[in-house]
């Protein structure tokens, strides 16, 4: 038998499994629907991740072949994700992921972005960039950068790390407010509770006033612990929406010493968006001298505007970095895609994060 033919054998084989593994997979799937009208009736969730590991460790235990028993569990991993996405669809569940306390900033965004769509806590970012990635969620919310505070670290280091791309970037003003129970007046107010980050905006505001400011954890959490407090003398600061959400009312207004604090939060999905007028790139680059200066000739000499670009380092290699990287432009161009196959064999390590049409808090 010549080559040809072996490779024509070979696919043959290949075929006969495929058309397989397609019955097989109707029939897991009808399975999966059973599975799917039992959570309906009983309110369970889609994820149940203990069975999901049993799943796993039997499928991986079935596999005679050593070397094949990791790509077979990738592949029973995958499998489980499409059952989930599913089940999530048929149940027209669309979860939104975000970090923190109910009120506090990362839910106002989320609820802003997807108004009626279920909100769901997570304490972590690494736990919102988790439920993305393994389905529970439909998207994500996370800070990305405050225009008084800066870039939010931890988040760029979960974007190189986890499979989740940015499909929106959405800018929310920040507004500090002074909140109390209905019915304490300004001039009662003794202790102020908030984020040191808000009391430190509120910084004009509070100098000169005779107010003991106490740090808290978050203002959601401030304000929910005004709300149950029962003590006129004290006070939070935190945003409007959070009193609405606790009950409190806003004793002063905008309180925050710069009109101008706005955070940047981005939206995060499993499934990637192509177009659009923003798109943003992770990279790494040989050391080599003038590396870094050829990755942003590159974007620079293919007619795209480079608006920022961050260096950080590398968490588990010591003095190695990554840079981010955010470009005016449509991905789907040919220029763009020339451009970027032009990095990619400039760069170690290249990784587009996601395209996003520009747009304000007020959606426009
Ligand atoms: O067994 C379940 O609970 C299912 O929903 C099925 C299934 C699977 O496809 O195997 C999918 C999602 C769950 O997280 C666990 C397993």
């Amino acid at each position: 038998m010549d080559a040809v033919d072996e490779l024509q054998q070979a696919r043959a084989e290949i075929n006969e499994v495929d058309a397989e593994m397609a019955a097989l997979f109707e029939r897991r799937m009808t399975a999966v629907r059973q599975v799917l009208e039992y959570k309906r009736a009983h309110g369970l969730p889609v994820l149940d991740a203990g069975r999901e590991k049993e799943v796993l460790q039997r499928g991986a235990a079935r596999v005679s072949d050593p070397a094949l028993r990791e790509y077979y569990t990738r592949v029973l991993e995958r499998l489980m994700e499409v059952s989930r996405d599913f089940q999530s669809r048929q149940l027209g569940e669309f979860t939104v992921a975000y970090p923190g306390v109910e009120g506090a900033f990362s839910h106002i965004a989320a609820s802003r972005i997807f108004p009626g769509k279920k909100q769901q806590a997570f304490v972590t970012f690494e736990e919102v960039f988790r439920a993305v990635q393994d389905g529970t969620a439909a998207a994500g919310v996370v800070p990305f950068e405050n225009s008084y505070t800066g870039e939010v670290g931890e988040v760029l280091d979960l974007l190189w790390r986890y499979d989740c791309s940015i499909v929106e970037m959405y800018d929310l003003d920040i507004r500090q407010n002074l909140l109390a129970l209905p019915g304490a007046r300004l001039e009662d107010i003794r202790q102020v509770y908030s984020h040191h980050q808000a009391i430190s905006q509120c910084q004009t505001w509070l100098s000169g006033r005779d107010l003991e400011v106490v740090p808290y954890p978050n203002t959601a959490l401030a304000a929910k612990y005004i709300s149950e407090c029962g003590d006129c003398a004290k006070a939070a600061i935190a945003s409007a929406d959070t009193a609405a959400l606790y009950g409190l009312s806003v004793l002063a207004r905008d309180i925050n010493t710069s009109a101008q604090n706005v955070t940047r939060f981005i939206v995060l999905s499993r499934t990637p968006q192509h177009r659009g007028d923003r798109f943003n790139l992770v990279f790494t680059v040989r050391h080599d001298a003038g590396a870094l200066a050829r990755a942003m000739q590159i974007i620079g000499s293919r007619g795209f505007n480079l608006e920022s670009i961050r260096s950080r380092s590398m968490r588990d290699l010591p003095w190695q970095y990554f840079f981010y990287a955010e470009v005016v432009g449509d991905p789907s161009s040919a220029r763009a895609r020339e451009m970027l196959d032009e990095l990619a064999a400039a760069c170690s390590q290249l990784k587009l994060l996601g395209a996003w049409e520009r747009r304000d808090a007020e959606g426009r």
